[in-house]
């Protein structure tokens, strides 16, 4: 019945304007299923490759399409063996992991077609966890993804303490509001980055302020505990020939990075910092989850790229205590979902994350759902973040 009989490719818009994968596999018994691969800005050295649509897109269709006609795609290990046995290297650069993973999600969602099943329940089973996780919102930044503004990547609005994830989501869409409206009373212009969130022309210092204001103040409105958290992106602010961290005219090194994200840590009482430090920086990673991991989730984004090796690598020596889950970075659901199972057995916290260049697409919803990750990372407004957000409220309320 999930026997595919064909897949299309072809190149559709992100958010970014630019050009991306879109994959449509249908099956014998007319499963359907769609899905787009998302693109980075800020991405890791070790990620998977993503090749120009154009090129992935003739890649696939000459060496992937091919061997996966007439597959189940019910049997997503094997679509997804069939994916890499196809690609043939260790990183997706033949195919693409934009072609991999848009093929991989969309199989995954024909099989759910199939069986009449929504896509969480296909790919978590009748014995997945009931809990949903709880949102991080992008609510103010800069980095990589917008010009002139703060040189730390994303400000986070975390409702940890939201009775759902329809009251979490809400939150954050008033924290986003809150602080624009601060801003709007210091007198500062604020545009919006890649993600939607505001890109002030601010200090990170002013930032941190604008936050603590404007979560505060959301808590006290809602009744629950809000607080923030950062995505530093440390390899993007981490100069290896200075071997320093570069914020603007001030520089810390590597050292002096790990007392900055501690003390700002104590200071505002983070629940997240992502990335604190270079990608290769292990042992810094490993020092700084042993000072403050007991009350804060220190998280490795471009430091594992969802890769259970370099994830192995990290339990090791106790780098970390959370993984940004981000399919496009490894190229298969299979191999995310290897890398969540790696994680939750070794206690690590899984954020199912967006990228800053995304689509409609709402697969990610889904994965954190049936994966009962504890977190997810998809913005706080503009349509292809609320896409997400919205399909969360949706199969909370049975309507998915
Ligand atoms: C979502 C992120 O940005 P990008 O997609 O640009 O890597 C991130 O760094 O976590
Ligand atoms: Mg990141």
């Amino acid at each position: 019945m999930t026997r595919i009989t064909s897949i299309a490719l072809r190149r559709v818009l992100d958010s970014r304007g630019n050009a991306t994968v879109e994959a449509d596999v249908l099956t014998e018994s007319g499963g359907f299923g769609r899905a787009a691969a998302p693109s980075g800005a800020s991405t890791g050295e070790y990620e998977a490759v993503e090749r120009p649509p154009s090129e992935a897109i003739a890649a696939a269709r000459e060496h992937a399409v091919p061997r996966l006609e007439g597959l189940y795609a019910g049997d997503q290990r094997e679509v997804d063996a069939a994916l890499r046995a196809a690609d043939g290297t260790e990183d997706f650069s033949a195919i693409g992991a934009n072609s991999a993973v848009a093929i991989s999600m969309a199989a995954a969602k024909a099989a759910a077609d199939v069986i009449g099943a929504p896509l969480y329940q296909h790919l978590g089973g009748a014995f997945r966890g009931e809990n949903f996780p709880v949102p991080l919102g992008n609510v103010i930044g800069g980095g990589e993804h917008a010009a002139d503004a703060t040189d730390i990547q994303e400000f986070l609005a975390a409702p940890v303490g939201a009775p759902s994830v329809s009251e979490a989501v809400f939150a954050n869409a008033a924290v986003h509001a809150a602080a624009a409206s601060i801003l709007a009373d210091r007198g500062v212009p604020a545009a919006k980055g890649d993600e939607g969130a505001l890109a002030p022309s601010i200090s990170d210092a002013e930032a941190f302020e604008v936050m603590a204001e404007a979560t505060d103040r959301v808590a006290e409105e809602v009744g629950f505990s809000i607080r923030f958290g950062l995505d530093m992106a440390g390899a993007e602010l981490y100069d290896a020939d200075a071997d320093a961290y570069v914020y603007g005219e001030e520089t810390r090194s590597p050292d002096e990075q790990v007392e900055y994200v501690a003390g700002l840590i104590e200071e505002y009482d983070l629940a997240y910092v992502e990335d604190p430090l270079d990608e290769d920086d292990y042992d810094r990673f490993a020092t700084l989850t042993e000072r403050v991991g007991d009350r804060t989730l220190i998280c490795g984004d471009d430091l594992f790229v969802t890769n259970v090796d370099r994830l192995e690598e990290g339990i090791d020596v106790g780098a970390a205590n959370s993984i940004l889950i981000k399919p496009n970075q490894i190229g298969t659901l299979s191999q995310a979902f290897d890398a969540v199972e790696l994680a939750t057995r070794n206690g690590y916290d899984s954020v199912i994350s967006h990228r800053s260049g995304e689509t409609e697409d709402t697969t990610i919803a889904h994965l954190a759902v049936a994966t009962d990750a504890p977190y997810i990372k998809t913005g706080t407004v503009g349509g292809e973040r609320t896409a997400k957000l919205n399909e969360l409220i949706r199969i909370a309320d049975g309507a998915v």
